[in-house]
This record gives structure tokens, sequence and C-alpha cells, in this order.
């Protein structure tokens, strides 16, 4: 289960069980998306947390084979939703995991624990994923970074041949797969991702308390009356909470992407930066290189704004962008209905941060821009952290690459037919003496 800031899931995988040290062999059959927030936005009542997984695991008793139940391991990992509250209330934390733990013990499946992962496993994890689904790793191809956008925290994951891990140790996570070593550099940032960036930029914007924020990255016709300590209430901004600020204020729209992008760049810091090549806020980077993949949010907000091609230049990428956030508001939700409105007054936001991040964040230029893919899946199974998690912790990917046979399965299956029939031809003629004899002559009375 992957217990994510804004919402949890369930994956169910599958695999052959005669083959499980192959690779290649593992597919998603099942995903139950919880109803409800992450399991961090019940630290008042956290019973609930527990209580909201539930029906997705009646569910995935439904979807496992009854025989099967006790040999199913099942996992639970948190990421940064859990993190930002373990930071602010641990007491609060360890509750949901209480809670969440209890209702989990309660299904026939083998539990293994639920725990908050680290942004490096988290990070590697999702790599491990995608090159897994591709199988890059098993037959040892140019790997494909990856980059996952969450709501509270975002990864990037790549290998580059310039870089081997001494520079910053914290950043490297070194791996042995089927006979390949790879130095992978990955990075978590805490709050970069887009629900708690958004707070960021609001929180820059209304620095001094207004009774109104005009926002640039919201449509012009929007507006809304927001809660200053719902705003603040996240270790990600509650360190900036203006003093005599009124309770409420009132965001209003004007869309005007330039001045959103602006607006955007003031939640990175590019002003020191002790090693080699940084991203941002002192983060150490390695030159960028190979293609991408990009999940998660990237593709929710890219897929939505039609902007999934990136062989499209970057710069028509922006215009096309600009002039969505410039949409009235009121023609927005007319031309969405089926949207949910939280989603859809963000899109805005979502798209201009995604570029800044990938162009002024990462470095991505014009050029480099058209090595992201963005994705949802591949071959059936979702990108994300949890594939490559189980992988690890069921210890399904080998080391060593398997003794490659000399043919493949069919090729056996055909030999060892063609010789059972020459056996058994043999075994007839062998037993040609013992036949009785009949003769055609004519028997002499
Ligand atoms: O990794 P963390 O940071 O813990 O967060 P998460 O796992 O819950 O994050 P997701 O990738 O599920 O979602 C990332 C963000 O995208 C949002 N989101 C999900 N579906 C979306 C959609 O269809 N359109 C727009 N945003 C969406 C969601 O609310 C989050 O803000
Ligand atoms: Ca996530």
């Amino acid at each position: 289960m992957d217990a994510g800031s804004s919402h949890t899931a369930l994956y169910i995988y599958e695999w052959p069980a005669e083959k499980d040290n192959n690779t290649g062999r593992v597919e998603q059959t099942h995903l139950c998306k919880v109803k409800g927030p992450g399991i961090s936005s019940y630290a008042s009542a956290p019973v609930k947390a527990g209580e909201s997984l539930r029906l997705c695991m009646e569910e995935a008793k439904q979807w496992v084979p009854g025989k099967r139940h006790h040999q199913t391991p099942l996992y639970l990992g948190a990421t940064a939703g859990m993190r930002l509250l373990n930071m602010a209330n641990s007491s609060a934390s360890d509750k949901v995991f209480q809670a969440v733990e209890g209702a989990l013990q309660k299904f026939p499946f083998s539990y293994q624990g639920a725990k908050i992962i680290s942004g490096q496993d988290e990070g590697a994890f999702g790599w491990i994923t995608v090159n897994y689904l591709d199988e890059r790793l098993k037959q040892g191809l140019e790997t494909r970074g990856a980059l996952d956008l969450g709501g509270a925290s975002t990864q990037i994951s790549f290998v580059s041949d310039n870089y081997d891990g001494s520079e910053s140790p914290s950043n490297s996570v070194t791996f042995r797969l089927y006979g390949n070593d790879y130095n992978l550099y990955t990075h978590s940032f805490l709050c970069y991702g887009k629900d708690q960036s958004l707070r960021m930029m609001q929180a820059h914007q209304s620095q001094a308390g207004p009774a109104t924020v005009l926002d640039p990255c919201f449509h012009p016709g929007y507006t809304a009356t927001k809660n200053y300590s719902v705003l603040y209430d996240s270790p990600c901004v509650s360190d900036r909470k203006p003093k005599d600020a009124p309770d409420t204020f009132t965001h209003i729209g004007i869309g005007d992407f330039l001045q959103c992008q602006a607006a955007v760049k003031s939640v990175f810091n590019f002003t020191s930066c002790k090693y080699s090549r940084c991203s941002f806020n002192g983060v150490l980077q390695p030159l960028l290189q190979g293609p991408y993949g990009a999940f998660s949010a990237y593709y929710f907000v890219m897929n939505f704004l039609n902007l999934t091609d990136t062989s499209v230049p970057l710069e028509d990428v922006k215009e096309k962008l600009k002039r969505y956030c410039a949409t009235n508001w009121d023609q927005i939700m007319q031309q969405h209905p089926e949207v949910k409105l939280k989603y859809l007054a963000e899109y805005c936001f979502s798209g201009t941060y995604i570029l800044t991040l990938l162009t002024e964040g990462y470095n991505f230029t014009s050029e480099s821009y058209s090595d992201i893919k963005f994705i949802k899946k591949i071959k059936g199974s979702d990108a994300g952290w949890t594939l490559g998690y189980m992988l690890n912790l069921t210890n399904m990917i080998p080391a060593e690459a398997p003794d490659t046979p000399l043919l493949p399965h069919p090729g056996y299956v055909s030999v060892v037919s063609v010789i059972a029939v020459l056996l058994f031809i043999l075994f007839i003629v062998s037993l040609r003496p013992l036949w009785p004899r009949c003769s055609k002559q004519p028997q002499i009375v």
C-alpha cells in the first residue's frame, strides 16, 4: 500500500511462484484507491485512518485466491505526508500507525509492517520500478531516470556517467542487479510536491498577512475565501505565518503565466552551492543524462493540459500554458464540468510549477526537455515506488544474472518431446525379437 500525502492506494502484484527469482514476470493485477484523504490527514482522529483502508482490504481478499491469503505479504509504506506529520507531531504520527496496523492485522494476509519510507528509498524504488518494467535492468540497457511529483515531496533519480557518489553520499544509492553495478543519484525534496509548493508560494505572496491575495497562478474571475491558519498548517510554511494576519483572506485569480512563473521561482533558493553543480536549495545534482520517465502528478497535470507531447518545443508549451492560465475561470468550469473543482482551479499553477521545476530547478533545457516522457503506466503496471519496494523486500531481483539457458523454454519443450518420441520408437524396436513370428508360407498339412 502506498500511503501518500494526498491519498492511499493498494496495489496487488502477481507472479508465477516457480519463477519468483526471474524478472519481467511481476505484474500489477489490481489497484484500489482508498476513499478519502491520505492517512496523515487523520492526525486528530487516527482510528479513522485504519477504517479508511477497510474497503480496499476487502477488495484485496476477493482478488487474491483464498488459499494464497496467508502466503501473500502485505506492506504499507508512507511517504511525505507522514514525514511531515512525524516532524510536526510524532505522537500523532505514532497513533496513526497504530490504528493502521490494527486495521491491517485483522486481514488474513501475511502483514509485514507499516512504516515511513525515506526519501532516498522513494526515489530509488521509483527508478527500479520504471527500469524493471522496461526490462532495462535484466538486459543491462541504458537506464531511464525517474521523476516523481507527489503532493508533499518530489523525487529525481538517474544514473550519470560523471557521478561517482563521493561528493554527496546521501544522494547516492548503489545496486548490483542482474550482474550489473549501478551508481544511482537520487534526491527527494520534502515540501516540493505540488500541494506543499502551492502553500509555500501562497505563503510568500501573503507574507504581510493581507486580507486580499492577488494570485497570478489562478484564473481571472476565480475568487475564494481561505483561512490563514489552514494555509500555514504545515511544517513547510509554519515558520512564516504572519503575526497580525486576519483569520481569512480573499484569494483572487489574475491568470498571468509570466508573473506566476516568477512567483513559483520564489520557492526555490539558488544562492549557494558547495558542490560542483546544484539543482536548488544547495542540493548536488550531477549533469542530466539519458531519457526520463515523469509520473504521478507530472502525468496527471500534463495529461489534463494536453501537454504530454515533449516533441513540441518548450516555447510553444509555455505559450499554450500562458493562454490556458489567462482563460476566465467561468469558461474553464464550463469546459470541464466533470473535473474536481480543487484540481481544476490548480492546473494553471501545477503546470507552471512543473515547467519551472524541470527547467529552473533541475536544469532541463529546450533541447533536453524532449528526453522526458510523461507516463502513467508501463505494460499495465503503474509507475511509482511501490513495485520497486516490494521487489526489493521479497528479494525478487537477483544481484547476479540468472544462468541463461542455452535454449528458451519452448525450445526445451520441443527437444524433450522429440527425444521422448525417439526413445519410445527405440523401445518398440528393441522388443522386436519377442514379437510372435507370423509366417505367410502356406502350412503343409
Ligand atoms: O508522494 P506524496 O508527496 O506523499 O503524495 P501522493 O503520493 O499522495 O501524491 P500523488 O502522486 O498521488 O498525487 C500528487 C498530487 O496530484 C494530485 N492529483 C491526483 N490526481 C489528480 C488529477 O487527476 N488531477 C490533478 N491532480 C491530481 C494529488 O491531489 C496530489 O496533489
Ligand atoms: Ca507518492
